[in-house]
Formats: C-alpha cells, structure tokens, sequence
C-alpha cells in the first residue's frame, strides 16, 4: 500500500545533478528566505513523487557558508515534501570507516559560525526545539533495512562534526574531533537538519565518507579531487540505494510521526 508521502532529496557534493526521474518538472521556488540553491526538479522515482534539489546548486557554485538552508527547506516544504533524505561527502575520523563508505547518521557537533540557526526569527515567535533524537529514527531504520536487503554495508550510526569552511580542517583540529569519538566530519549538516525538523519534515542523511581527512599519516590529505574521485567510484551504490529507499518509505503510514513532530514544535514555541 502506498501513503500520501513526498520526499525531497538534498542532493550534496558528488550528487549536484543527478539523473534521477523520466518527466521531471522544473520550479523556481520564492521564500520568505530569499532563494533556494536551484530550481527544484519534482518527478517520480520508483513510481513515487519526490522532489530533487541540488544543496550547492546543480553547477556547484553555493559554498557550505551560503547555501541558503531556509530557504531550501522550505521550499521543499512549501512543494508539499513530508520526508527529505539528503547525501552528505564526509571526512572520516575513524579507520574503520573507510572512503567510500556509508554511514546513516544519527548525531552532529555544529562548530559552524555564520549561519541562520532557525526558521522562526522573521515574526514574534521563540521557539527553543529540542533536537534530539537529531534525525527520523523510522527514516533511518527504513534505510538500513533497504541497504542491508540490497547488501549494501552501511554503518548504522555516526557523529558528524559540521565545520564552517570552506576550509579543511588542520591535523590538529581533526585529532580534536577523534579526541570527541566523533565519527565523520563535514560543512553542511547544521543547520539543514534542525530547520527541517522545524518545518515539520523527517529527515535523514546518507553520508559517504570520501577521505581520511588529514589525520591519517599514511594516507593522501584531503582535497576537493580525492573527495570528488571517492564519490564518482561510489556514485552508483548511494543512488541504488536512494531508488529503493524512497518506495520503502512510502509503505509506510507516517501520521504518527508527523503528528509527533508537530507537536514537539507547538511545544516549543516560546512566546505566543
Ligand atoms: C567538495 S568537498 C567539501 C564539501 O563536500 C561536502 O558537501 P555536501 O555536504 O554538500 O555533500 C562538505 O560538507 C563540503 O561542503
Ligand atoms: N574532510 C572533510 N572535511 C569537511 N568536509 C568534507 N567533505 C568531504 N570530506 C570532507
């Protein structure tokens, strides 16, 4: 049985463009937020509507810093999305997880500094949203299911740190990051994932691990070419998964969830 759901797809570094539906239509999308990072290209994959946005704009000219995150998330609400999964390149921090890699997050650090934290600062409203658990716990458990039933190997779990950039990081703040057991690091988690929390929308990310950073004594330091070669190599398996994930998701009836979600936001409005 198929549900009312729409999912949008963030698509990151490596996943710009792809070419993912047969008769995709094309939007541009005006928000209270000024523009988001590219028209949005709605069609269906596997026989469900979805909706494609490119995080960096689909010639990748949006740095992590100006990515207009509110944009985007409400654009893709506004298009009536009730999910977003969104694909990540990381660094990893750990040996074991490996450049090329699949790792379905469940917790970030937000060392960012110049960002727009929240979609509630254009009225009178404060709202203080807890946002734990980070990502759609059902979300996340549908994606790993799939992978598993497709033998794909994904890590189940994993903590990014999300730096400002668009630097990389330096050997000594990438030991820092191992030092907190983090797992992966990138540039665009946070906000994105809080303001889709916000906006009512379950979210969750496929991060690749393209390189080791540079904490790794034996291997190359990371650099745009390494990361985007990793991710070329390994295209094809976080698309497969992308195409059986999103009918998977929409089995499901997602009222509950979306209930709960919009209770957790009217609970945390401040200030009526
Ligand atoms: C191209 S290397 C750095 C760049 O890659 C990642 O982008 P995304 O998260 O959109 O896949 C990382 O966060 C940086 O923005
Ligand atoms: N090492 C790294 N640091 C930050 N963002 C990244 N994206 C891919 N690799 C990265």
């Amino acid at each position: 049985m198929k549900y009312n759901v729409k999912i949008g797809i963030i698509g990151g570094s490596g996943l710009d463009n792809p070419d993912l539906f047969k008769d995709a239509t094309e939007q541009k999308v005006i928000t209270p937020y000024g523009e988001p990072s590219d028209l949005l290209l709605s069609g269906k994959l596997n026989g469900i509507d979805c909706v494609l946005l490119a995080r960096h704009g689909r010639n990748h000219s949006i740095s992590p810093t100006n990515v207009n995150y509110r944009a985007n998330i409400w654009a893709l609400k506004h298009l009536g999305c009730t999910h977003i999964i969104a694909s990540s390149a990381t660094g990893s921090l750990k040996e074991e997880i490996k450049p090329g890699d699949l790792v379905i997050l469940d917790s970030f650090i937000d060392l960012t500094k110049k960002r727009e934290l929240t979609m509630f600062n254009k009225d009178d409203k404060v709202i203080h949203i807890p946002v734990e658990p980070a990502f759609c716990s059902t979300t996340r458990n549908i994606i790993i299911e799939t992978a598993q039933s497709l033998g794909i190997h994904v890590h189940q779990t994993g903590t990014a740190v999300v730096i400002e950039g668009p630097r990389f990081s330096t050997k000594a703040e990438s030991n820092l990051y191992r030092s907190w057991n983090a797992d992966l690091v990138n540039m665009t988690l946070a906000p994105e994932v809080v303001l889709a929390k916000e906006a009512g929308l379950l979210y969750a990310t496929i991060a690749m691990a393209t390189d080791y950073d540079c904490w790794r004594e034996a291997t190359e330091k990371v650099n745009v070419a390494n990361v985007v070669k990793v991710f070329q190599e390994n295209v094809k398996k976080i698309t497969k998964l992308f195409i059986e994930v999103v009918p998977k998701i929409a089995e499901k009836n997602w009222d509950v969830e979306i209930d709960e979600l919009n209770n957790l936001i009217q609970e945390s409005v401040q200030s009526k």
